[in-house]
Order: C-alpha cells, then structure tokens, then sequence
C-alpha cells in the first residue's frame, strides 16, 4: 500500500478571520501548512491560538511586493496549493488609502501568480475575490459573469486581480481560480467590520447607561453568511479537475437595520441606544446586493443552507460566552 502524500499549502493572511479557519480545515485534512504574514509579530497567532493549532503552521514573514521573497519562499517549499487571502480587506480604509490599497491588492496578485509560473507551474492557486467588485448592479441575483461595476478603491483592487487571475488561467493554463466570496462573518472577524462591532460592542456595554451604538448608513442590504462553512469552498475549489470561478454566498440579502433590530431584541436593548452617525457613512455604498451560490452547491457540492439570523443566534452566544469568561479573568 502506498502512503498518502502530505500536501503542503501557503496560506496568506492566515492572521485573519478566514485564514484560522482555513487552517483548522486544512489541520484536519493533515495538510502541512505555511502561513504567511506580513510581519511576525505574535498577534498573528491570536486566531490560530483559539484553536490551538498554532504549533502546527510554520509561519514565514513575507513582503507580498517584493517578487524575490516570493520566489524564494516557493522554491523553498514546493506547495501544492495556494490561498491567497491577504489582502487590505477593508471597504472604508480604502478610501481614505486608495493607493497603498491599490497597489497591495494587485501586485501582491501578481507576484503570487508570477512566482508560479516561474518556479512550479502545478501549483493550484486560489484568491480571495470578493462581491465588492460588482458594485453597482442593475440585476439581481449576481452571477460569475454580471457585469462589473466598482464603487470603492477596494472594490476596483479586487476586479483587476480577479482579472489577473483569469488572464494567467486563460494564457498561462495555470490552475488558477476566483473564490468570491459575499460578507461572511464568525466570532474571529476583526471589530472593524459591521456584524462584529454590533455583537461585540453590544454584549460589552448593554447594561452602561450612556452607552450608544455608532452605526454609518443602515437601510442598505447584504449577503451575509458564515465564515467556517465558506473556508470549505476555497478549498473544494482547489480540488476540482478544472479551474473555475465561483460565488460563494448565501442566496438573500438582509438591511443592517435588521441586524441591530434582531441582535439588540435578543440582548434586552432599546433602540434609543442606536445612532446614525454621518461621520461612518462611505462616500459610496452598495444599496442591495446577493448572489447565486447554486453553481457552488451543483458542482462543487458545497453545502450551505443557513439563514443569517440562525447565525447571529450562534454569533450572540459565542459572544456573550467569551464575555463572561474575559470578564471573570
Ligand atoms: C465582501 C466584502 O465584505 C467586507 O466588506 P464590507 O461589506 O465593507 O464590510 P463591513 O462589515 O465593513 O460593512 C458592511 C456594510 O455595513 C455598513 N456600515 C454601516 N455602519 C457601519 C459601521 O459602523 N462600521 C462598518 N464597518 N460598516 C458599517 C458599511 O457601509 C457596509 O455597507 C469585507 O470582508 C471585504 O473585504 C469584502 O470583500
């Protein structure tokens, strides 16, 4: 009998939400993991920390700009695979930073995708595309091929490398492919995003008499989903014969509104607590936006059928729960 071969996979920004979880996933699959971070500080391992995987990845300090490093780290290793997540992930930072946006996003693409196709042109390599990039859209539900229209330096980042990585596919035949993916949100997500800072700041200060939840423009809708079950499509796409795009989603947009409505009922808020401030709204935002996740169901055999509010319920109780414990430290 032949042994299994242990694949080895790169993961980028894997201090990230998505990057424990993928970690954790891969931990499973007994994948020899490579994370890689910008700088090595030990709060890279915070995530990796909460599921005790940290001794498992061996962590390699790497400027994504600089193509030498690149090369360097992919010869060092031969990885089978490829995810690429780091990324300056943030919509709002990116308007008050466009260029250091722009230029991450893209080049960061390109070294990845360049360093392939020099080095080991086997290697499967998956980004992290985002809905973003569609913007403005004047028909809904978003397939892989609806038209494009970008309202943020964010959002016109991450179509050029979606397009970068559809030109290597396509001129290279690199085993290249677009996981873009809609908001999806855990208990890991940083509380600079929306659905985080709502739970974390609410089960933190609901019971303080002059505290008020600080909210930008909240009659607008999304497609929310759950961060742990949308890490398993990254990976089911790297396992196909071919390389595809897919959008990865829950299929139903919800306003904001809704959200904080759902979270503060079920945490005993009033609504007086909620405050629109104008200093937090965007320049631009996406008014309604949800996709087809059923190519995702049908050929990759992704399974996802929760509804949002089913995963604030989960998100409430992990909140509270890590709550009560920091606080009886
Ligand atoms: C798919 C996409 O998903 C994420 O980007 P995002 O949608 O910008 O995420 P968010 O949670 O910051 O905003 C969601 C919505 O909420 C609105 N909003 C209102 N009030 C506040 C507020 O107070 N804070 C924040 N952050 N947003 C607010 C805000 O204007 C926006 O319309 C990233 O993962 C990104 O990398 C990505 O690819």
């Amino acid at each position: 009998m032949t042994a299994k071969k242990i694949k080895t996979a790169f993961i980028t920004g894997i201090s990230g939400q998505d990057g424990a979880y993928l970690s954790k996933l891969l931990h499973e699959k007994d994948y020899k993991i490579i994370g890689i971070t910008r700088n090595n500080h030990s709060d890279s391992l915070e995530k990796l920390k909460f599921f005790k995987i940290e001794q498992f990845v061996i962590m390699e300090e790497c400027d994504l700009l600089d193509i030498s490093s690149v090369l360097n780290l992919v010869k060092k290793y031969n990885p089978d695979e490829i995810y690429n997540l780091a990324a300056q992930s943030s919509v709002g930072l990116s308007f008050k930073q466009p260029i250091g946006t722009i230029n991450f996003n893209i080049i960061s693409v390109l070294n990845l995708l360049e360093a392939i196709r020099l080095v080991k042109n086997d290697i499967r390599f998956y980004q992290a595309s985002s809905s973003e990039m569609f913007g403005k859209v004047s028909n809904l539900p978003v397939h892989i091929n609806t038209p494009m229209h970008p309202l943020s330096p964010y959002a016109i980042s991450k179509a050029s490398a979606h397009w970068i990585v559809v030109n290597y596919r396509e001129s290279y035949s690199l085993f290249a492919c677009n996981g873009v993916l809609f908001n999806h949100e855990s208990y890991l997500r940083s509380n600079s995003f929306f659905v985080k800072k709502v739970l974390q700041e609410t089960v933190k200060n609901r019971d303080k008499s002059d505290w008020t939840l600080k909210v930008g423009n909240i009659d607008i809708k999304r497609d929310f989903g759950y961060s742990p079950n949308y890490v398993q499509a990254m990976w089911l796409m790297l396992q196909k014969n071919d390389p595809e795009d897919f959008i990865i989603c829950s299929g139903k947009s919800i306003t904001l509104r809704s959200i904080i409505e759902y979270v503060f009922k079920k945490l005993n808020v009033s609504l007086d607590r909620l405050v629109i401030d104008n200093d937090l709204m965007r320049p631009t935002d996406i008014e309604d936006i949800y996709g087809d996740n059923t190519p995702a169901k049908v050929k990759l055999g992704w399974d996802y059928n929760l509804d949002f509010y089913e995963v604030l319920d989960l998100l409430i109780e992990e909140e509270l729960s890590f709550f009560s414990k920091s606080s009886n430290n």
